[in-house]
């Protein structure tokens, strides 16, 4: 539980901690070459803590202190049977990316989670996975954890996903390196893309070409040494918001990873009317990363839907408060998605902003707010989302009084110190 007022700007110079989907794929990935890789900048959320303790229980050798990570790797089959039961905890990442792995793996596994991933459609992984020629079994039919899952003898297939996720892409992708002859998987939009990226920095071939990507089975990964993690733009989403909707407010947040299938949120706040440059772009292992420098300007309402929703769908819980601060009207659509992150997010946004006062609707497939709306401080709940949470907590900034936001723990799924570092900006 955390009690929040309502403040009048955020300031000054910050970083955020590592990006999450990045950190997720250097402790999988180190695990699988041959070699040895320190990760740096790595971040220690629950989510990503989740990926290491699954990779120990195989067997892979990991010394992890705060953002230093060491993996030792033993190469793709070298990982061994787990003698207990793989909890992926709170991450949908670790569970659909490692079923892609475990589905190459001559050995038999159970994966488990929270109540939430109990919730979440594992059919978008599995289906193209048993097309491929793994052995899963779980409730549903293999819709939903708990799951079990044999690999080995995979066969290379193309695979038209009806949705555009990177977690369906990946756990394609990476059952395709180990798969027989060709795997093609083809989106109807660009989901973000460090897997075929990290893939590259690891010595494997991957072709991306518009509408998809393709691999060819039967290639090693060799450790690139070292990685470093640019900070996370979902994380730092949270306080370039407070800096756009406070008056007087002026940030400058450094070394934040820019690639290109996760920047809609800039695009966003630039159409919406803030005051935002960057600085300093540059390229690390293959990621672009830059500083953000972000001013307080009068806002207006958009239209978001289409191509971009994939580079924010992250972003959409905080995007709703921004809104909230704009003059108009906002409209998110093409967002179905959403109702299958850690909480059904259409309804918890509406819910949770609806608590402040805010001007907010649910659509099938996304949200209309109305601005500007003067926010008055109440109770409000994450439901143990964390992006619920902390875009609550930025919605408490902006609104008189006080707010109470229950269940803030499940924020260290992907931003710790989250409220240490708000606290730092605050004036
Ligand atoms: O691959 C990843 O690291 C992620 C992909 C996205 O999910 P989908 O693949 O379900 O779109 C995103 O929402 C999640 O936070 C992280
Ligand atoms: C949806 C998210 O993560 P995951 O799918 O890994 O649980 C998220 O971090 O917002």
């Amino acid at each position: 539980m955390k009690k929040i007022q309502g403040v009048n700007s955020v300031r000054g110079e910050v970083t955020v901690p590592g990006d999450k989907s990045i950190s997720h794929r250097a402790v999988m990935f180190s695990a699988l070459a041959e070699g040895t890789t320190t990760i740096e900048g790595f971040l220690p959320g629950a989510d990503c803590l989740s990926t290491i303790s699954c990779f120990r229980k195989m067997g892979i050798d990991i010394e992890q202190e705060g953002e230093h990570v060491r993996i030792t790797g033993k190469g793709w089959y070298g990982l061994t049977e787990p003698a207990e039961v793989l909890d992926v905890g709170n991450s949908g990442t670790t569970i659909r990316l490692m079923l892609g792995i475990l589905a190459t793996q001559p050995f038999h596994s159970v994966l488990v989670g929270d109540e939430s991933i109990a919730r979440r459609p594992m059919g978008r992984v599995t289906i193209p996975l048993r097309q491929m020629g793994a052995d899963i079994a779980g409730r549903q039919n293999g819709g939903f954890t708990p799951l079990s899952i044999r690999g080995g003898n995979l066969k290379g297939i193309e695979y038209r996903s009806p949705v555009s996720s990177a977690q369906v892409k990946s756990a394609v992708l990476l059952a395709g390196l180990q798969a027989e002859g060709e795997t093609v998987l083809y989106e109807p939009g660009l989901s973000r893309d460090h897997t075929e990226r990290m893939l590259r920095s690891f010595g494997i071939e991957v072709q991306s070409f518009e509408g998809g990507v393709r691999v060819r089975g039967g290639q090693r990964l060799v450790s690139p040494g070292r990685i470093e993690v640019p900070g996370d733009i979902s994380s730092a989403a949270f306080l370039l918001v407070a800096a756009a909707i406070l008056p007087g407010s002026h940030l400058m947040i450094r070394n934040v990873g820019m690639n290109p299938t996760r920047t809609g949120i800039i695009d966003v706040l630039k159409e919406m009317g803030a005051d935002l440059i960057l600085y300093n772009v540059r390229e690390t292992n293959g990621e672009p990363v830059a500083d953000i420098e972000i001013k307080h300007a009068p806002l207006r309402g958009i239209e978001i839907g289409g191509a971009i929703i994939p580079r924010l769908i992250d972003e959409i819980p905080v995007i709703s408060v921004l809104a909230t601060q704009a003059e108009g009207v906002t409209v998110i659509r093409d967002a179905a998605e959403l109702k299958v992150k850690e909480t059904n997010r259409i309804d918890t946004v509406v819910a949770e902003l609806g608590k402040l006062g805010a001007d907010i609707e649910p659509t099938e497939d996304g949200m209309i707010i109305r601005g500007k709306t003067r926010l008055t401080g109440a109770t409000c709940d994450s439901h143990g989302d964390h992006r619920i949470g902390m875009a609550a907590a930025v919605a408490a900034l902006a609104a008189s009084g006080e707010t109470t936001i229950q269940n803030t723990e499940s924020i260290n799924v992907s931003f710790p110190g989250f409220f240490t570092k708000l606290e730092q900006t605050i004036e």
